[in-house]
């Protein structure tokens, strides 16, 4: 994807390289509440580079469950100001650097999550937009066999996956059950813990048509969660990885002396919960595993949606059945 498109007023001059324009068109809500707040605005100002950031011309961004969360005021004692932008995942291309910007440089294709906290002030001015600006250190570079759209789709959803199972002492040898394998954490987490952390066993719930996609992910068990009930399964397990909200459940079935990780709901000792950490470091440790196809980006296939149905894509993620990433792209 170009630098810029036709939407886009951005064009390169020989002397000034790429002129960023002032005004961008970005979606945007002006008070809390369900989908039917976002609005695409034609004229939001382009967000100021400060010097550790990068203006990053979006190419591909991509929703996660948070953003409906925070649209919907669940965090709104820790967000930034309305009216928001939203968006935690880009990929894109770097258009203007900061002063103090180390070693990306104009024209590099880049990937992250754009908030490094994502529930203390994420930023007012998301990646559902034409532009954003995004510290250097929560970016790498997008790996070059992935488009811009697999790109978007990874960063909150394989930060989260990789931190969850470090914080749960996860290591090589070890069995895991997934609870939630489809979703956008779930399917990473699956792959990692397989191909990435070297996992003897990993066990992971979806219904009933998504059982040979978590075998596919390499999952060596696949609970039709619509028919059994892994709690009352005798299985054990070293670490039991929660994406679902089923953490009361989960603590049944994991090892004495094993680990409970919770990204949602209620949490019984000893499972414990965590919010993911935006970090451009983890994506370059990871981006070989990508390269090399050991782990792979799943968009879901309704998508990618286009710039102009991000409230069908929003919905879409809210039924709680994607399969993989939801993800809009061109932008
Ligand atoms: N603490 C943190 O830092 C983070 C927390 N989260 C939270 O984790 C949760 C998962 O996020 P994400 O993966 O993006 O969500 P998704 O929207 O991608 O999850 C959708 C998937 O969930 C599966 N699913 C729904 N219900 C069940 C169930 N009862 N058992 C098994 N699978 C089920 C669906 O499969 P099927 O259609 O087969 O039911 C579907 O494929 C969300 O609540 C999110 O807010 C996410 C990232 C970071
Ligand atoms: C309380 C966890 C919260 O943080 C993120 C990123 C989510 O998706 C949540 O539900």
């Amino acid at each position: 994807a170009s630098a810029s498109s036709s939407s886009s007023p951005a064009v390169k001059t020989a002397e000034a390289g790429v002129v960023v324009p002032a005004t961008m068109k970005a979606w945007a809500y002006d008070d809390y509440g369900d989908a039917s707040v976002l609005r695409l605005d034609e004229a939001v100002a382009v967000p100021a580079v400060g010097e550790d950031q990068v203006l990053v011309r979006v190419a591909a961004a991509a929703l996660n469950p948070v953003d409906s969360k925070r649209r919907a005021g669940k965090f709104k004692a820790s967000d930034s100001p309305l009216p928001t932008v939203p968006g935690y995942d880009v990929a894109g291309v770097v258009v203007k650097i900061g002063s103090k910007v180390k070693s990306l440089k104009e024209g590099d294709e880049v990937y992250g999550n754009i908030n490094e906290k994502a529930l203390e002030g994420p930023k007012q001015s998301g990646s559902l937009a034409e532009y954003t600006a995004v510290e250097e250190k929560l970016l790498a570079l997008k790996p070059k066999n992935l488009d811009f759209a697999q790109a978007a789709g990874l960063p909150l959803a394989i930060e989260t996956a990789h931190e969850g199972l470090e914080r749960a002492g996860f290591s090589a040898g070890k069995s895991i059950l997934v609870l939630g394998g489809a979703g956008g954490v779930g399917s990473l987490a699956i792959q990692l813990a397989k191909h990435v952390f070297g996992a003897s066993k990993v066990a992971a719930t979806a219904s009933t048509p998504k059982l040979e996609f978590l075998k596919n992910l390499g999952a060596d068990v696949a609970i039709d969660y619509t028919k059994d009930n892994f709690d009352e399964q005798p299985e054990k397990y070293d670490v039991v990885f929660d994406a679902v909200g089923q953490g009361e459940k989960a603590v049944k079935v994991v090892k004495e002396g094993g680990s409970v990780v919770v990204l949602t709901g209620a949490v019984t000792p000893p499972g414990f919960r965590f919010v993911v950490t935006s970090d451009g470091s983890v994506l370059e440790k990871l981006n070989p595993y990508l390269e090399s196809g050991k782990v792979k980006p799943l968009v879901d296939p309704k998508g990618p949606f286009a710039f102009s149905q991000v409230v069908e894509a929003f919905s879409y993620l809210e039924t709680g059945r994607a399969t993989g990433k939801v993800v809009i792209s061109p932008i």
